[in-house]
């Protein structure tokens, strides 16, 4: 069995509920790892008013005992802060008082679709659990992958490369875990200074112009084993798996595995990694275009992921949309709101790929106890002859 998270809740609700489900007994969980990587989330510079309101954190209500996992599905909750000044709009019962419903979708947002897929008059049935703030709870789940992961050698980490129209220089030479040090110092997570200052300086302009912005994060994981996913179907196929876990992110709207949408631009001796054989190293690669991932199954090289964001959707100088409750033009609601997300959104990519890489992890060494995976996994290094 693979690895299996689902989540539960609303932005405005009491809280989040996040399920991971197939991790093995005896893993060693750090409360502090898991509310570092929630408080990483919150952080940004652009973010609206609800991050001064939200301190978040994760409780364990089952699945581990003195800081090591049972065996069983893990539940975490991590409450609303928030909830405090919604509990009638958000009450999970009839209240006395009637409440005032939204008609004013955003273009860009789930709102419209949503009241038709789902039957509603009231915009809020739907933007409540298309909000962002589910990522929360993914982020809550991801840590339990990273820690899973951590024990059998892997390390993730992300930072942000572009935010609209600045770019971070491109880099002579690979990442390493090493080059990431002080990446949560800069306020938009970005491994350049002079960058860092620049796409502060663009959020600040554009977001004083009622503007919001998009941009790239790149995720990184480091120490992977090769062979994880297969090439025989396509569900299997590692790199969309890891696609799909990263389009499902809230307005991310493009993927490239290691050089991505850049390889189709360039002549096939210059897009693939050529195969080499030494003694001491065993097969290597002098490059890593491929990202880590041919046919469908990781290389053994880092796994590289690049995701593109979109702008936020909700602006302070909102869209022309229709009210769907007169059909005449109206403008889209106008809410508290991010203008800026992408180095938030840069962790919860770390925590989806995190995901998908303990998934993958799970399908292919099984194992009841983490012990079990470790010589699993320790069987298969010395099957294959690598060595990170
Ligand atoms: C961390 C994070 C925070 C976000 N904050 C906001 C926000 O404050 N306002 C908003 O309109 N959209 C925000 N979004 C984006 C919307 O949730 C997203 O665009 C919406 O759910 C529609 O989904 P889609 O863009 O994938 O089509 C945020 C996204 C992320 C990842
Ligand atoms: C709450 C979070 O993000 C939210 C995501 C979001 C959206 O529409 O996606 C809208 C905003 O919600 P609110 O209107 O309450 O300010 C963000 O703050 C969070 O990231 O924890």
């Amino acid at each position: 069995m693979g690895l299996r998270l689902i989540t539960a809740g609303e932005s405005h609700g009491p809280g989040l509920t996040c399920i991971v489900e197939g991790l093995p007994a005896g893993l060693e969980l750090e409360q502090d790892a898991i509310n570092r990587d929630m408080a990483r989330r919150q952080l940004g510079f652009g973010r609206g008013g609800r991050m001064k309101i939200e301190r978040d954190r994760a409780d364990v209500t089952a699945g581990v005992r003195h800081g090591r996992t049972l065996g069983g599905p893990v539940a975490l909750q991590v409450p609303n802060r928030d909830y405090g000044n919604w509990e009638e709009r958000m009450n999970p019962w009839p209240v006395e008082r009637e409440i005032p419903e939204v008609h004013l979708p955003r273009p860009g947002h789930a709102d419209l679709v949503g009241t038709w897929k789902y039957r509603t008059g009231d915009v809020r049935d739907i933007l409540e659990r298309a909000s962002a703030r589910e990522t929360a709870a993914r982020v809550a789940g991801g840590a339990l992958a990273k820690a899973f992961l951590r024990a059998v050698g892997v390390e993730i980490r992300s930072h942000v490369t572009r935010i609209t129209s600045i770019t971070a220089p491109a880099r002579d030479k690979p990442l390493t875990v090493e080059d990431f040090e002080g990446v949560d110092d800069s306020p938009v997570r970005c491994l350049d200074d002079e960058t860092s200052r620049a796409m502060v300086r663009e959020i600040t302009v554009l977001r004083k112009n009622n503007e919001s912005l998009g941009g790239i994060f790149e995720v990184i994981a480091f120490g992977v084993h090769p062979g994880l996913g297969s090439h025989v179907s396509w569900e299997e196929r590692l790199d969309g798996r890891i696609a799909m876990a990263m389009m499902s992110i809230q307005a991310m709207k493009g993927v490239g595995i290691g050089d991505g949408f850049d390889v189709a631009a360039v002549p096939g001796s210059q897009a693939h990694d050529e195969i080499f054989f030494d003694e001491q190293r065993g097969y290597y690669r002098e490059t890593n275009r491929a990202g880590g991932l041919e046919g469908g199954m990781t290389t053994g090289e880092p796994v590289v992921v690049k995701v593109a964001m979109k702008p936020i959707p909700t602006l302070t100088k909102p869209l022309r949309s229709v009210d769907i409750d007169t059909k005449e033009p109206a403008q889209a609601l106008r809410e508290r709101t991010d203008s800026c997300t992408v180095p938030a959104a840069g962790v919860v990519g770390e925590a989806m790929l995190a995901h998908v890489l303990a998934d993958a992890y799970r399908r292919k060494f099984g194992g009841d106890h983490i012990d079990d995976v470790r010589e699993a996994v320790a069987a298969y290094e010395q099957r294959i002859g690598w060595t990170r």
